[in-house]
């Protein structure tokens, strides 16, 4: 999911989805890695851009880890499209049970991925790809799932801001916030071992490719 920054929200626009005349050469090639994808990186590098056009290009083979929320839904949005909307009581019930992968605390709202999302998508032969801020890495590595770990950097910070002001939906005090953010995710990304790939997403088609080859490698 996006940075959970207390600001505003990206709602992506949907995916085309499915269409049962779509010719056989489009049709779910799943790679031969089937296990999550965690993609993480700063607000503004490009991650949902990245991971659209693997989903626009590899239609029915991916599905996007919807998390839980205890926020209401904003107008637009849909139920277990955007979010799981639960109650507060609902929510902690879950993290007493242990069925969240990562979950965090933003102003007065909790968010999390739960395990059942995760295994309901796998079930239907998906490979689910989760969008995790910095600290829902840390916690999903500490959940013992088995995952793969791409981290999306900019080319400079510079550049970071560009697109986050480029993009029109941030206020100034959340573009500083997340460039803030983003400091500290640079440096996290920089532990060995922690991420099985980094993209630099300076040109788009080229780090789509290094994506698309990374997800697909045997
Ligand atoms: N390689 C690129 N070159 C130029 N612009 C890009 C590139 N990749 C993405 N962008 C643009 O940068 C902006 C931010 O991209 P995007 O919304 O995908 O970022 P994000 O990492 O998913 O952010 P968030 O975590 O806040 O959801 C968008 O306007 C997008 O079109």
């Amino acid at each position: 999911m996006p940075l959970r920054l207390p600001a505003i929200p990206t709602i992506r626009p949907l995916i085309p989805r499915s269409s049962i005349f779509r010719p056989l050469s489009t049709m779910a090639t799943p790679p031969p890695d089937t296990r999550p994808i965690v993609v993480s990186g700063p607000s503004g590098v490009g991650k949902g851009t990245l991971y659209g056009m693997l989903f626009d290009r590899h239609p029915d083979t991916f599905a996007l880890s919807v998390s839980h929320t205890t926020r209401d839904p904003r107008p637009g949005e849909e139920r277990g499209v955007h979010y799981h909307y639960v109650t507060m009581d609902d929510f902690e019930d879950l993290i007493a049970k242990d069925g969240f992968v990562e979950h965090a605390k933003y102003g007065r709202n909790r968010y999390g991925t739960s395990k059942k999302t995760i295994e309901e998508q796998t079930a239907k032969g998906k490979v689910v790809l989760l969008d995790i801020e910095m600290e829902g890495v840390k916690q999903i590595k500490n959940s013992g799932i088995s995952a793969r770990y791409i981290f999306v950097s900019p080319p400079s910070i510079e550049t970071l801001e560009k697109r986050l002001r480029g993009r029109g939906t941030e206020t100034e005090q959340s573009i500083q916030e997340r460039l803030s953010q983003a400091q500290k995710e640079l440096e996290f990304s920089k532990t060995p071992g922690v991420h099985d790939i980094i993209i630099v997403n300076d040109d788009l088609e080229e780090s789509y490719k290094k994506l698309e080859e990374f997800v697909y490698k045997s």
